[in-house]
């Protein structure tokens, strides 16, 4: 049975305790390897090779250096490309077409473009007049913040984590990380690919392990971490950021979401509804910026309904190494519980089901996966949970609308912001609502088309701060101004 370890000062290291737990393959309910769950002294171990490693060589390293060293990194997952796809798609069930186009090539970006960012980026300056007539000057240098607790969800391993390690490494930091557990096959791999790429001992370090009560809160318990980023449910960014008030450490929350999609009848029906069916149902629905509220005008709205019911009907439910399969597992049957709960509410509250809201039959070696139907629900109130909560499954509620200010209502009813996406081939429209959506990020006739230099987060119960580009340089390092008489 495979282990798997912690990476702590540069070596893997199991538990003192001996606790262990099970990695499960969601495709088939498979045990993939047994993993060691970290207590507090896990925990301290690598939070102090952390602390040490700042004034290690990585602390002594010039921009460039470290630029070099995260393009080998990048270079390290590519060259391990097929071992990165293997590991994320165990854990997570999802198709390797998908993995392949998103996951992976993302890992390896994340180091790329905030190593380059690093090496570009201005300092600002400004002078000023003294009253003794000889000046001053002001310039401002940004320093690592220090030690940076990573807590990462299960949607999008890989891609999420390096999103927070990349820039964080880039801008001189040292990381702790802790993955999810449900999928810790990737964080650990990217710990040889460190190695291999020069990354000093102590500046990554990975304790695996639970939230509550185990490995997360231990970290973000710990004293000598300088600062949190975290994605996933908006209940424990809550938990974060009150660890991370003792000691004013600051944090940085991509948050849960119930993110709205409009459709105007001046759009192009056939790209609203390739767009829609892939916000809806790629990666089996696990995406926080995905769409699981249409909004549709009354005129279009019976054409469009059969229409994604076509799409959701036609999409090929398998296992990983399928190349036919575009729609895999959830993560784990207990996520499944939770989803097919909301399945269940919506037909108690009266909804039409369009399609799905099920469970399908697969052949016996996949029987013991939690599988799931994409589902599609009309009829709901506006205030029903399944139409007002996160559900984070393959599943939306589609609603007509009758003007464009009710679709805008609509939309901004709940207390999330993180994403949005509208359809409509009217410029005029599309710049006026886009502007008027509560939301972080506005998708216009497109959906997850992502420039990793925008900034990316949420608004409302969505997130704090904004990452990507130089967004992420804001939260990374401090910003010292040094004033100078002259
Ligand atoms: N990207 C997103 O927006 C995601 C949203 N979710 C939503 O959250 C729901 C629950 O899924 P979970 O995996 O339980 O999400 P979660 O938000 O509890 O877990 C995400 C990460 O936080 C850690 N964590 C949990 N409690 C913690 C605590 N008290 N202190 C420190 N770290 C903690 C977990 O171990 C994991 O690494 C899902 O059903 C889905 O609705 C889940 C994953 C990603
Ligand atoms: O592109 C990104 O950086 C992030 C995409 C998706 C999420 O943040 C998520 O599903 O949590």
């Amino acid at each position: 049975m495979k282990e798997i370890k912690h990476f702590i000062n540069g070596a893997f290291v199991g538990s003192a305790s001996g606790r262990t737990f099970d990695d499960i393959n969601p495709a088939n309910g498979q045990v993939i390897g047994r993993v060691h769950e970290a207590g507090r002294a896990e925990v301290d171990a690598a939070v102090q090779a952390a602390r040490a490693a700042l004034s290690g060589p990585w602390g002594a390293m010039s921009v460039a250096e470290r630029a070099d060293i995260l393009h080998r990194v990048a270079d390290g997952i590519t060259a391990r490309f097929d071992e990165f796809l293997e590991a994320e798609c165990l854990d997570t069930g999802k198709p390797k077409s998908l993995a392949s186009h998103i996951d992976i090539p993302r890992g390896a970006a994340n180091f790329k473009v905030f190593a380059d960012l690093l090496k570009n980026v201005p300092s600002e300056a400004f002078e000023m007049a003294t009253p003794d007539g000889s000046g001053a000057i002001n310039y401002a240098v940004r320093r690592p913040k220090g030690v940076i607790g990573v807590i990462s969800p299960w949607n999008l391993p890989l891609l999420l984590m390096t999103w927070k390690v990349g820039p964080a490494l880039a801008c001189g930091n040292t990381v702790v990380v802790k993955p999810s557990e449900e999928t810790p096959l990737t964080t650990t791999l990217l710990a040889e690919v460190m190695q291999a790429a020069g990354v000093p001992a102590g500046v990554y370090n990975v304790v695996h392990g639970f939230g509550g009560d185990s490995a997360g809160a231990f970290l973000t318990e710990h004293a000598d971490v300088d600062a949190f980023t975290f994605t996933g449910e908006t209940g424990t960014g809550e938990l974060i950021m009150r660890a991370a008030a003792k000691g004013v450490r600051q944090v940085s929350l991509e948050l849960g979401g119930k993110n709205a999609g409009i459709v105007f009848a001046d759009c192009d029906m056939d790209k609203a509804i390739e767009g829609t069916l892939r916000s809806a149902f790629a990666n089996c629905g696990q995406v926080c910026l995905g769409t699981e509220r249409l909004y549709v005008e009354r005129s279009i709205f019976e054409e469009f309904v059969a229409r994604l019911k076509a799409g959701a009907e036609s999409l090929v439910i398998g296992p990983p190494d399928d190349p036919t399969s575009n729609f895999g597992p959830l993560v784990s049957l207990k996520h499944r519980e939770k989803v097919l709960s909301y399945y269940q509410q919506a037909v108690a509250d009266g909804a039409t089901v369009v399609t799905g809201g099920g469970v399908p039959q697969m052949p016996e070696a996949l029987a013991g996966g939690a599988w799931i139907q994409p589902t599609i629900w009309t009829g709901l109130a506006d205030d029903s949970a399944v139409v007002t909560e996160e559900i984070f499954g393959p599943c939306c509620h589609i609603r007509p609308f009758d003007s464009e200010a009710e679709a805008v209502a609509l939309a901004n009813s709940l207390p999330y912001g993180l994403s949005a996406t509208l359809w409509s081939d009217n410029v005029s429209r599309a710049h006026r609502v886009a502007g008027q959506l509560e939301a972080g990020i506005v998708w216009v006739n497109s959906w997850f088309l992502r420039d990793l230099r925008t900034a990316f987060g949420g608004s409302k119960q969505s997130g704090i701060g904004r990452e990507g580009g130089v967004h992420s340089l804001e939260f990374y390092t401090e910003l010292k101004n040094i004033c100078v008489k002259l």
